[in-house]
Order: C-alpha cells, then sequence, then structure tokens
C-alpha cells in the first residue's frame, strides 16, 4: 500500500516516518512540506538520511491522489480542515492525527476557537482508539487520531465507566507531558531556559482534550460526563502520565477491578495491566506503542486511583494511527509496531 504523509517535517511526521521504515506492507510514496517543499527529507532529518530519499512536495490532493493510498494528515490544529475533503474526494482513505475532526462543529468551535470542518465529513469520520473501536475503524475511510492525552486517559477510564462502577461526577485527572507534545514550532513557553529544571500547570479549564475526553466518557456511559483536568508541562521530551481518581460506588478492592482490567484488555497487544503495588514509568513504554496501566483502590476513602503511561509521539500519535491503518486493512494490529521500549 502507497503512502503519504501530509506535514512529513513535523515531530509526528518524523516519528511517522520512523515506524513506516520497518512497516512490511507499505511503502511511503509522498512527503509534503509547506515551507521546505523542493528540499530533500534528508536536509531536515540527518537522522533518515538513506532511510529516505524523497523530495519534500506541496500538499495537493489531486497529485497525491495519483500517488498514493491513504494519507496521514500530520497538520497543525485547523489546518486538517483545509486539506482532508480534497484527499477525501480525490479517493484516498485518511487517517488525520489533529484535533479538528474529532469533536461536533459546536464544541469544536467553542474549544478550539476555529471554523469546524464540513459536518457530513466530521460525521463520517471514526474515533481511532484503536482498543475500543477496532470495528469501525475497520470500515472507515476517515479516521481522527485521537489526541495524546486522551488516548492515555481514555484507555485508564473507559473500564470504569462502561462497567458502572465509579460516580462519574467525580472524576479528576492530572496529566503530565513530555514537551514534544507541543510539537516542533518554537515558543517561549517551551524554550530551553523556561522548561529546563521546572514544572508547570497550563491550560487550567481551556484544554482542548476536556471535551475530547468527556464526549468519549458519555459515548461509553450512556449519559453527560464532566471531568475536572490539569495538564503539567514536564522537563522530558517524550513520555505521558496521567493520574486519574474517581469515586467507588461500591467497595471494590485493587485486586478486583486489576482483574477487571485484564479481562477488558485481554487480546490487546498494546495494553499492559501492571499486577498488585506496581505503577508504571514513562520511560517503560518510551518510543513504543504501549499504554501501561496501573491502579490502586484505597479503600479508606473508597476512590480510585488509575496511572497510564504513553509515549505521546507513538501511542498518543503515529503509533496508534500505523495501529489504526493495520485495523483499516485488516492486517494484525501490531503490524510494524512490535519495537521494545527504548531504556533506560
Ligand atoms: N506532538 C504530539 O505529541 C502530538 C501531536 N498531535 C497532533 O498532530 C498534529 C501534528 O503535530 P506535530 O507533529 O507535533 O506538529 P509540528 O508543529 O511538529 O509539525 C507540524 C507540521 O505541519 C507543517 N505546517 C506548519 N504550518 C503549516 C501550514 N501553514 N501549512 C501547511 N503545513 C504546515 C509543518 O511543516 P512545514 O513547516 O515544513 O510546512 C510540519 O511538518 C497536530 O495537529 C497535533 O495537535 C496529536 C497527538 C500528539
Ligand atoms: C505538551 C503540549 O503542549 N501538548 C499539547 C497536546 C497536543 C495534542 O495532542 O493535541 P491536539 O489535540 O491538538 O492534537 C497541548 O497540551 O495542547
Amino acid at each position: 500500500m502507497k503512502i503519504a504523509v501530509i506535514g512529513a517535517t513535523g515531530y509526528t511526521g518524523a516519528e511517522l516516518l520512523r515506524i513506516l521504515s520497518m512497516h512490511p506492507r507499505v511503502e511511503v510514496s509522498v512527503l509534503t512540506s509547506d515551507s521546505s517543499a523542493g528540499k530533500s527529507i534528508a536536509q531536515l532529518y540527518p537522522h533518515v538520511r538513506d532511510i529516505y530519499k524523497h523530495t519534500l512536495q506541496q500538499a495537493d490532493p489531486a497529485e497525491i491522489a495519483k500517488q498514493a493510498d491513504l494519507a496521514f494528515v500530520a497538520l497543525p490544529g485547523g489546518l486538517s480542515s483545509g486539506i482532508v475533503p480534497g484527499l477525501i474526494e480525490a479517493g484516498l482513505k485518511v487517517i488525520d492525527l489533529g484535533g479538528d475532526f474529532r469533536l461536533p462543529a459546536p464544541l469544536y468551535e467553542t474549544w478550539y476557537k476555529k471554523q469546524a470542518p464540513p459536518v457530513e465529513l466530521q460525521q463520517q469520520a471514526v474515533y481511532g482508539l484503536s482498543e475500543w473501536y477496532a470495528e469501525e475503524i475497520a470500515q472507515a475511510n476517515l479516521i481522527t487520531n485521537p489526541g495524546c492525552y486522551p488516548t492515555a486517559t481514555l484507555l485508564g477510564l473507559l473500564p470504569l465507566v462502561k462497567n458502572g462502577l465509579i460516580e462519574l461526577d467525580s472524576i479528576v485527572v492530572d496529566a503530565k507531558s513530555g514537551v514534544s507534545g507541543a510539537g516542533k514550532a518554537l515558543s517561549l513557553n517551551t524554550h530551553y531556559p523556561e522548561i529546563n529544571e521546572n514544572l508547570k500547570a497550563y491550560k487550567l479549564g481551556v484544554h482542548q482534550h476536556i471535551p475530547e475526553i468527556e464526549t468519549q466518557l458519555a459515548r461509553v456511559a450512556g449519559e453527560d460526563v464532566t471531568i475536572s483536568f490539569t495538564t503539567h508541562l514536564v522537563p522530558m521530551v517524550r513520555g505521558i502520565l496521567t493520574t486519574s481518581y474517581a469515586r467507588l460506588k461500591d467497595r471494590w478492592t485493587t485486586r478486583d477491578l486489576l482483574d477487571l482490567y485484564q479481562q477488558v484488555y485481554e487480546g490487546a497487544t498494546f495494553v499492559r495491566i501492571r499486577p498488585e503495588g506496581e505503577f508504571p514509568a514513562t520511560k517503560e513504554v518510551a518510543t513504543s506503542n504501549y499504554c501501561d496501566i496501573g491502579l490502586y483502590v484505597d479503600e479508606r476513602t473508597r476512590r480510585v486511583t488509575v496511572i497510564s503511561v504513553i509515549d505521546n509521539l507513538v501511542k498518543g500519535a503515529s503509533g496508534q494511527a500505523v495501529q489504526n491503518l493495520n485495523l483499516m486493512n485488516g492486517w494484525d494490529e501490531a503490524t510494524g509496531l512490535g519495537f521494545v521500549p527504548v531504556y533506560p
């Protein structure tokens, strides 16, 4: 299958190049860039010299359709809406890594403060949380790949919500990300002297992933859900750790819930449930497509704490996008993704 990467010069684009070079069933035929069209990809990214010999092209849907069957779109928020309709119309399948298609139009416009994409296309888009929506993903032409924080948060909370075990108005999520989550563009907030040896909360009450997580929890719960969600920037390059708290309706033990999580994720290659008393760290999944989950029930307060970790660029973006490519094609979900985390 021939693949185009739109926005190949960004961080998720670079991660797609790394992963797709190890995928046995695809050939990357088109790489695009707006600001560097005409240059070779190796001029931008010397680490792929001799692995990719492509010249970067401008993203023209009709031209891309002549050279590829499926496009990954890895553009900054708000730009996918401009190109995805043309790609779909030209007959390509699309996996969009940005947030443009993840929310219904009114919610999107409220939280992103941008114009929503065409409603029909948004409604066609299938939410690509691979472990939960594999059947729908297999039938889709357009996948809206989940955000990085929502991936970690939802994989950690959905088993509780699906089984009706928690008070839905009690959910609090404390989330931390490495700086590559902000993409390649330069900004004061992610400047080295600002971020190194520092830890800070950001986007309180306005983070664009709040409505995404709430919409997906509500979908499984069958009723509205609101959450408290705080994100923090951590001085590391890769990794997300989410700590989610909720009040249990009944007196469950840690062991009971771990058994339940094992059942829910039985057969899911990329979700690993930690044994009782063990909690995952970001380094234990770095550069891999794993989401590792540990949990603890505080029987005094009847609260459950769920810890999830992912690599934001892999399971939080490009790795899950390739997992979805596999599901769309009926291939094993782990094809091309069987690499071990890099440690230490
Ligand atoms: N970083 C992460 O951990 C995650 C990111 N995402 C989402 O994935 C998408 C890509 O993120 P990321 O790779 O981090 O972003 P980057 O900022 O690193 O890269 C963005 C890419 O878009 C291109 N681009 C920038 N401006 C324009 C423009 N005006 N027109 C066309 N192309 C443009 C850039 O290329 P050039 O300048 O060469 O044209 C670059 O290739 C975003 O929507 C992001 O929210 C989702 C999950 C996790
Ligand atoms: C560290 C950092 O800044 N992370 C980004 C998450 C990027 C991402 O996944 O967001 P999209 O929904 O836009 O695709 C943020 O918090 O906005």
